[in-house]
């Protein structure tokens, strides 16, 4: 079997090529299903927003052109929620905030510029009759703008227009925007399924009983994590053979039964004696190749595509250290998933180092830190691929090219934000 060697710019290309394998599924889901999804295709707004004209403000319904300095005759309210009858011309009448304007009035005066400035109490008390001499002064034409505080049908957005774009992500505004439209489900990218398989037999579930030598499956879960935030969903499968035909057979179980867009796999590709996922996924039928990325953590990696009933599904294989599981994440599959299935981008800068590091020569070292507010970035824990403690706290991956074998303090150094600044 030959192992490839790659760089890591080689190897996010191969992963990205896989990844364009795998079909976008799309389905109209409910607003709160729908958040934090990219949408799938323009949504066009079914009515107009302001669905009618109406009021900005509390005030006075009336014709610009009966505002001639004479007090008016006040007519009866419109509150918001009325389906208001015509203004008689040459009246004015008290209106609330978002109450349809009435048909041939065409300006608002806030109650503020009345005289007086407040309504009158069968205004106020609706219990009250209306009361036929009560009347108003306003301030005259020239004194207010035409159409001031009405807030025109479609002036926000027109029915017909693009409301929502494909592309964008939903969010509580877009979820807002949505909802003032009368849409309760959005066109979205919604999740594929990837397998996910732990290997090893010292890997054992947690919850489980730890024997001797054996340690808790970190990866399945740190993978399905790094999935779900992705917008992917995932099942996980343990597979607690060292034995390949077994472990072949286990996998081919498991892609029958849940038929994923992507199967991920962790351990078992490295140098050892008894590494199943090499041994087992090396064999002719597929078409999986394993080799070594000039990166550390993250070094040993696998990809290809599975042969199984005439289906080809992607696969990845990560390496077994959690640090490097989750460095392989970051560095290929995020990427790709970005690209093609609308998952968040990771937010890159440049950090000034805060103390010296070393690196090794030929290949890109990507360490775990922490990046304060002022720009300084603070390597935590060493550069050992089991270091589960700093990778918890870190809120940071600091790049070190592979031409560099020491960084000195205050070397600017690509960064990738994996959590908050704080
Ligand atoms: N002679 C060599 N040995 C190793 C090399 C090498 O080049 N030559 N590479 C080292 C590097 S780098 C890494 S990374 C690991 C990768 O090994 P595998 O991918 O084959 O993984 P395993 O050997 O199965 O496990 C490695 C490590 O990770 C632990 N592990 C495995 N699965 C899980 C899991 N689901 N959750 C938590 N921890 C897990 C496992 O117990 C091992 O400690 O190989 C080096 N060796
Ligand atoms: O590359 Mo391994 O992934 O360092 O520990």
């Amino acid at each position: 079997m030959s192992r490839f060697r790659r760089s890591v710019a080689e190897h996010a290309a191969v992963v990205a090529d896989l990844l364009r394998e795998v079909p976008v599924p799309t389905g109209e889901l409910a607003l709160a299903d729908a958040l934090g999804r990219v949408i799938a295709a323009d949504v066009v707004a079914p009515i107009p927003l302001p669905v009618f004209d109406n009021s900005q403000m509390d005030g006075y319904a009336v014709r610009a052109a009966d505002l001639t300095g004479a007090a008016l005759p006040i007519a009866r309210p419109i509150p918001a929620g009325a389906a208001g009858a015509p203004l008689v011309p040459g009246t004015c009448a008290p209106i609330m905030t978002g109450a349809p304007v009435p048909a041939w009035a065409d300006t608002i005066v806030p109650i503020e510029a009345a005289v007086p400035d407040a309504f009158p109490p069968f205004v106020t008390d609706r219990t009250r009759p209306h009361d036929d001499d009560a009347r108003v002064t306003l301030p005259v034409a020239a004194e207010v703008t035409p159409g001031a505080f009405v807030r025109r049908a479609g002036s926000d957005i027109a029915a017909g227009a693009v409301a929502l774009r494909a592309g964008d992500r939903v969010g509580p505004r877009h979820a807002g925007l949505a909802a003032a439209l009368g849409i309760t489900g959005l066109p979205v990218l919604t999740a594929p399924t990837a397998l996910l398989i732990a290997t090893g037999d010292e890997v054992v579930a947690p919850g489980g009983e730890l024997g001797p030598g054996q340690i808790f499956d970190a990866n399945t879960t740190l993978l399905a994590a790094s999935l779900a935030e992705a917008g992917w969903a995932s099942e996980t499968l343990t597979v607690d053979t060292d034995e390949p035909k077994d472990f072949a057979a286990a996998l081919r179980a498991a892609v029958v039964r849940c038929a994923p867009a992507l199967v991920l796999t962790s351990g078992g590709i490295s140098a050892g004696a008894y590494e199943v996922v090499k041994l087992a996924l090396g064999a002719a039928e597929h078409d999986v190749e394993f080799g070594s990325v000039a990166m550390q953590p993250g070094g040993p990696q696998g990809a290809g595509l599975l042969d199984i009933d005439d289906r080809a599904i992607p696969l990845l294989a990560f390496p077994g250290n959690p640090v490097s599981t989750f460095v392989s994440f970051e560095m290929f599959l995020r990427p790709a998933l970005v690209e093609r299935f609308g998952a968040r981008a990771r937010t890159s800068t440049t950090a000034r180092l805060a103390a010296a590091a070393d690196s090794p020569a030929g290949r890109l070292q990507v360490r775990r830190a922490r990046l304060g507010v002022d720009g300084v970035v603070e390597l935590i824990g060493g550069a050992g691929s089991h270091l589960l403690g700093p990778l918890a706290e870190a809120n940071a991956l600091v790049l070190i090219d592979p031409e560099t074998t020491r960084a000195e303090p205050g070397a600017r150094l690509r960064t990738i934000l994996i959590g908050e600044i704080q």
